[in-house]
């Protein structure tokens, strides 16, 4: 039996904190008391004085050797997940992105074939819908079931072509999701647009990394925010948005929230701690490696401002969309920006950044930190407390946090695969000092100790607590109205059964006319 026993930490969880010890047996936690003795000689101690004992980090959103754009990001699942753990991350979940048309089920198959024998932690499969058709319904509903384990699926309304999907079949990949009470993930552009605007640009003689900004302006991302958030409403669906990269996408999720709509909003590490100043470099290859979709922000006030909404409860956890392509793979799009290959790096750097950037700037707290960089996303994608919490029961995924020491990020010092680091000479606060995945020390003293394919796949049921408990109430209230017009039945005309209530609007002191069980929420 492996045993290890924390002693003299602080327990941070995303509701509280204390002083505790923590023990752990086999994997799990078994123990947390004020003062716990070693259980046996053979026990490891870690002396956590003046440290944090976070549940570690979950990135909910990567792509680990995605064939994207004609190449393969360059971390895959082996050198991405020992990045993860060098950062305190110690679960990740990734895409299983089907080509169009294919089988659901044999594209899960080459995903785990590529992850089980090289994951270095564990991990979690979201899988994409990159085309509609009734084979498809039915392959998401078999993929739900306890012998695969996806509880969520992302529409693509980007990349025309490509993976993108026409809102027609979004619709109906919703209505399925809401059905197999799986959650729906979007990435919200408008990928039509995008590319004329695109071509536009090229043809005009624009075609560095400058372009790749202008051809997806914010609005754009916002556009397709708001009709996603408004479409999953139509299908009573919760939605999920990933890499929420502007003001405009995080104000579309906020104005459906308040309508009483289920929403999630992902900021990603780049978008937090970088801007789309960078697309303007005058040295190419700088300006390229920022290449990602949506663009970050050019708005320099952005990733203070996706931090606060972060710290307001207006988006909900964070994520990296970790997706490495190296200074090789990005200059095959020298003449042409839309030759890029879209993505960056995070998934090391995501905790640090958050701490730096939220704990460190006095905008969130420790136990808001723990929310938005773990429990959060096991809550979500429902494998929480067995993730996302340091408890009795719980995996021992557990990092143990120095909130007070710095490091200089660079890619001379990260594990990704590349040869860049978009966040490179940045100095930040808040460091994982150990890494504990599964009762196992994977990092520590600046040093890895792994072994390929020692993390498992966890299984994520459907029907999230935190996603699904007022779906079914949403539906009975929005239920369909049958206008009864039996034969012999008094023939009133349909105006007068309309319910007349007074505008809101105090400068118009109109009344408007609704239909039963159908106002309207838009006003003027
Ligand atoms: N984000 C990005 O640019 N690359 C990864 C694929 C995606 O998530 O859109
Ligand atoms: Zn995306
Ligand atoms: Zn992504």
């Amino acid at each position: 039996m492996t045993r290890l026993l924390i002693k003299n930490g602080t327990v941070c969880n995303d509701d509280s904190m204390f002083k505790s010890d923590v023990l752990v047996e086999d994997g799990k936690i078994v123990n947390i008391a004020q003062s716990i003795d070693p259980p046996s000689s053979d026990v490891e101690i870690v002396d956590a004085t003046g440290r944090l004992v976070i549940p570690g980090g979950i990135d909910p959103h990567t792509h680990m050797q995605l064939p994207f754009m004609g190449e393969i990001a360059k971390d895959d699942f082996h050198r991405g997940t020992e990045a993860a753990v060098a950062g305190g991350t110690t679960m990740i979940i990734d895409f299983v992105i089907p080509n169009k048309g294919e089988s659901l089920l044999v594209a899960y198959d080459r995903w785990r074939n590529w992850a089980d024998p090289k994951v270095v932690c564990d991990y979690g499969l979201s899988m994409a819908i990159t085309s509609w058709s009734p084979e498809i319904a039915h392959e998401m509903e078999l993929v739900t079931g306890e012998q695969y384990g996806i509880n969520s699926f992302k529409f693509f309304l980007a990349y025309a072509g490509v993976f993108m999907v026409r809102d027609e079949e979004f619709y109906q990949g919703m209505l399925q999701c809401a059905k197999l009470r799986a959650l729906a993930r979007v990435h919200a552009e408008n990928g039509a647009v995008i590319k004329e605007r695109a071509d536009d640009l090229l043809q005009q003689g624009v075609t560095g990394p400058e372009g790749h900004t202008q051809s997806r302006p914010e609005e754009l991302e916002a556009e397709a925010t708001f009709r996603a958030c408004t479409m999953a409403a139509q299908a009573n669906c919760p939605l999920y948005v990933v890499h929420v990269m502007s003001k405009g996408a995080a104000a579309a999720i906020s104005h459906h929230r308040q309508q009483g709509a289920i929403v999630f909003g992902e900021p990603i590490a780049a978008g937090l701690a970088t801007d789309g100043s960078h697309y303007y470099h005058e040295d190419w290859l700088h300006a390229a490696r920022y290449v990602m979709s949506p663009p970050l922000s050019r708005d320099p006030s952005t990733p203070n401002a996706l931090m606060k909404l972060l710290a307001a409860g207006e988006l909900h956890l964070t994520a990296t969309d970790n997706c490495t392509f190296d200074c090789k793979q990005k200059a095959l799009g020298k003449d042409d920006f839309t030759k890029i290959p879209n993505g960056v790096n995070g998934v090391e750097d995501r905790m640090s950044v958050v701490w730096d950037r939220g704990v460190h700037q006095g905008l969130i707290d420790p136990m808001k930190f723990v929310s938005v960089t773990s429990t959060m996303a096991a809550k979500i994608f429902n494998c929480y407390p067995q993730k996302g919490r340091i408890a009795i029961g719980s995996d021992a995924d557990i990092v143990i946090w120095n909130p007070n020491a710095t490091r200089i990020i660079s890619k001379d010092t990260h594990h990704h695969a590349v040869d860049f680091n978009i966040f490179e000479g940045m100095e930040v606060y808040g460091v994982p000092e150990i890494t504990i995945s599964r009762g196992r020390i994977v990092w520590a003293d600046g040093k890895l100790q792994t072994e390929a394919g020692s993390g498992r796949f966890i299984k994520l049921p459907p029907d999230s607590q935190i996603v699904f408990s007022s779906v079914d109430r949403k539906k009975e209230a929005n239920k369909p109205i049958k206008v009864e017009r039996g034969e012999g039945k008094s023939s009133e005309p349909a105006t007068s059964k309309l319910i007349t209530t007074a505008s809101s609007d105090s400068n118009h002191n109109f009344v408007k006319k609704q239909p039963p069980g159908g106002a309207s929420s838009i006003t003027f």
